[in-house]
Formats: structure tokens, sequence, C-alpha cells
């Protein structure tokens, strides 16, 4: 449990059991899963690993609080469905993180859920066996295990928290986390953000409306009581301090794109009117490349240029990036390193605009 947040448990009024029983409808049904606190313990956090996430949470706030003038960037699979290709990923840039640190700031997408517009495969803590199963509990430690190794390699990790009872499986491991398009208007998650003591980025909703996020980014920056759960599972009355570290994520809409230079200024305008931090991230994928990974390098060098230009409101960006180019339909018989969610930009393509944009901002 960070220390941002306090739970008290919530005394609970033994149920009859026949009350209980009748209580469950027969459309659903349950099955225990493992409590944070034993996941935790099963698969524990060293401290020095401990000392280097609080270490990259704050690198993270300096980029975006922009005392350190570098670019953040939160790259990676859309998606994680095998841990070989992911760590195969996190291995690759492991490799290029130090080479570009001068002028780049590089988190990994390490997403294990997903949103769906309607229905569709969840991500890995819901489906780890890609076959409709739904084994959780394998997909919660699953989940766990991977990114503690891809701690482990000295990379920040960064994910959508999508389910808030899942964020207290994985939230001592995270130094970035977004809210999506689809979650920046619910109260819930904005309670959730006001509890967790790491950079939060609150995306524009899918019809490109900046309103929700902004709302969000407020409703979080203050302390909340809500439901939540506590490290055993329990009902638990959450208390949280508000959190001072959200920002706005810039994905595009409905109507397009909103990664422009118009875009961003208006964006940063309406932040500012506000009384709220202009920190902004641009997601190079989503509707800001027409959700055609292939236009993520053009969006990135728009951004790059108007960095160059002087606008400092920009502090990040975001590319869906694997092993390699596209997508693929969730089968039996996946190629390797390709997502089986939204088209990714592949590893060399990935190298090489990340290569470029370090050496344009370094020639400033
Ligand atoms: O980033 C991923 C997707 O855009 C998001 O999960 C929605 O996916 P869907 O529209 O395919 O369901
Ligand atoms: C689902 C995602 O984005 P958005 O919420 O912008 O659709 C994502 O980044 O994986």
């Amino acid at each position: 449990m960070n220390s941002s947040v306090s739970v008290l448990p919530i005394t609970v009024q033994p149920l009859h059991a026949i009350a209980l029983e009748a209580s469950v409808p027969s459309s659903r049904s349950t099955q225990p899963l493992p409590t944070p606190a034993e996941l935790r313990q099963r698969l524990p956090l060293d401290i020095a690993i401990a000392q280097q996430i609080q270490a990259q949470r704050q690198a993270v706030r300096a980029v975006l609080d922009g005392e350190d003038p570098r670019l953040l960037v939160v790259v990676g699979p859309c998606s994680i469905h095998d841990a070989d290709s992911a760590l195969d990923y996190a291995q690759r840039l492991a490799v290029l993180a130090p080479q570009v640190s001068d002028q780049l700031l590089l988190v990994m997408r390490a997403y294990v859920e997903k949103p769906r517009t309607t229905v569709g495969w969840k991500g890995l803590v819901y489906d780890p066996h890609l076959d409709g199963s739904g084994d959780m509990a394998e997909g919660l430690a699953l989940s766990r295990r991977l990114m503690l190794e891809i701690a482990e390699l000295g990379l920040p990790l960064a994910t959508e928290l999508l389910q808030p009872l899942v964020a207290g499986y994985f939230d001592d491991l995270l130094s970035w986390a977004a809210i999506g398009a689809r979650t920046s208007e619910s109260q819930i998650h904005r309670e959730l953000v006001s509890g967790l003591d790491l950079p939060v980025g609150f995306k524009n909703g899918t019809d490109g409306s900046l309103g929700i996020a902004t709302d969000a980014m407020r409703s979080a920056a203050h302390p909340h009581q809500h439901f939540g759960i506590d490290g055993h599972g329990r009902p638990a009355l959450v208390q949280t301090a508000g959190n001072a570290d959200t920002h706005l994520v810039l994905r595009g809409g409905h109507q397009g794109p909103n990664h422009d230079a118009a875009s961003v200024q208006s964006a940063r305008a309406g932040l500012e009117k506000l009384g709220i931090a202009a920190r902004i991230l641009v997601d190079c994928s989503h509707a800001n490349s027409s959700k055609d990974p292939l236009r993520q390098p053009a969006v990135l060098e728009d951004v790059i240029s108007q960095r160059l230009s002087g606008q400092e409101a920009l502090r990040g960006v975001m590319l869906e990036s694997h092993l390699f180019d596209g997508a693929q339909a969730l089968s039996c018989d996946l190629r390797y390193g390709v997502s089986i969610t939204d088209g990714c930009l592949g590893w060399e393509g990935t190298e090489r605009i990340l290569r470029d944009a370090a050496e344009r901002l370094r020639q400033g």
C-alpha cells in the first residue's frame, strides 16, 4: 500500500448462509482469487528494485514538471499477450534507453488489461492462455512476474489501470500509469488515481473531448474517501491524499487527430485557464494515427518539431510498438512479436525514430 492512501476495514455484519446463497443470481458465479497481499508475498519486490522504482517515479515527475528538459517516451506493445516476446522487447529497449537518455526518458508500456469498445480479448490478466478460459489467478501472477523481470532490466514500467481492484496487485511496480479514453470520466478511476503515489496521465475521451480529462485531473488532485479493498481483499473505506502528478494525454478522437500545433496550444491554454499545470503528453497512436501504426513516426516528428519551436507544455509522447509491424487476429497460430490488439510499429522502426528524435533534440 502506498503512502498516499490509508484503508480502514469496513465492519461487515455476518450474513446468514442461506441469505447469502439466495442473493447470488444464477447469471453469475464467483471463484476466489489470491489477494494483492498474497501475490505480493509470493512475488516480492526486493529493496533495491523498490528504490529503483522510487527514483524512476521521481525522474518521470521531473520531466513532467519541466525541471528535467528531456522528453518522456512511453513505448511498448499495445498489449502483452506473450511473456517471451515482451521480455525480448524489454531487453532491446533496455539497451537503447541509455543511448538516448541524454534526451529521452524511456518507460516501457507493460499493458496487461485492455478496455474494449464492445467485446474482445481483455488482456493477459484476464485471459493469459488466450483461449477464453479466463484463468485470472494465473493472469495476475504471470503479469506481476513479468513486470518484475522487466523492472530488473532497469526499465521503468507503465500500464493502463482499468479495473480498480487490479491496481493493488501491481501499483508498487509502476512509474507511470494511464487512465484510458473510455474511463477518464469515471469517478471510480479518479478516486483510484487520487491514492496513487505515481504520475498518471488522463486521456481525452474517444470523442476527442478534453473536458473529461481536465475534470479528472481536478478530481484526482483532491483527497477522497471511497469504497475499495485492502491488501487482504476485505472491503475497505479508502482515504486518499490526492495526486498532484496527473497530466493530460492527447490521443485524438472521432473528429480526428489532436497532436497538431494548434490543438496542443489550445489544450495548453485550456489547462492554464483552469489553473492546472500545462503538462501534455501526445499519444502518437490511436486516433492521432487514425489507427495506422505506421503513421506514428510522422506524429512523433511533428511533436519534436513543436518542442524545438518552443512548445514547452509538450512533456512526452506515447508509442505503440512491438517486435514486428502490424497486428494479427487472435488464433491458435500466432506470429511471434506481433500485437493481437491494436497495430504496432515494429522494433526496427521504433529504434530508428527514437534515435532520430534524440538526435534532432540534441541538434536543437
Ligand atoms: O489500445 C487499444 C484499443 O484501441 C482499445 O483497447 C480498444 O480496442 P477495440 O476498439 O478493438 O475494442
Ligand atoms: C486503450 C488505449 O488507449 P485509449 O484509451 O486512448 O484508447 C491504450 O493506450 O492502450
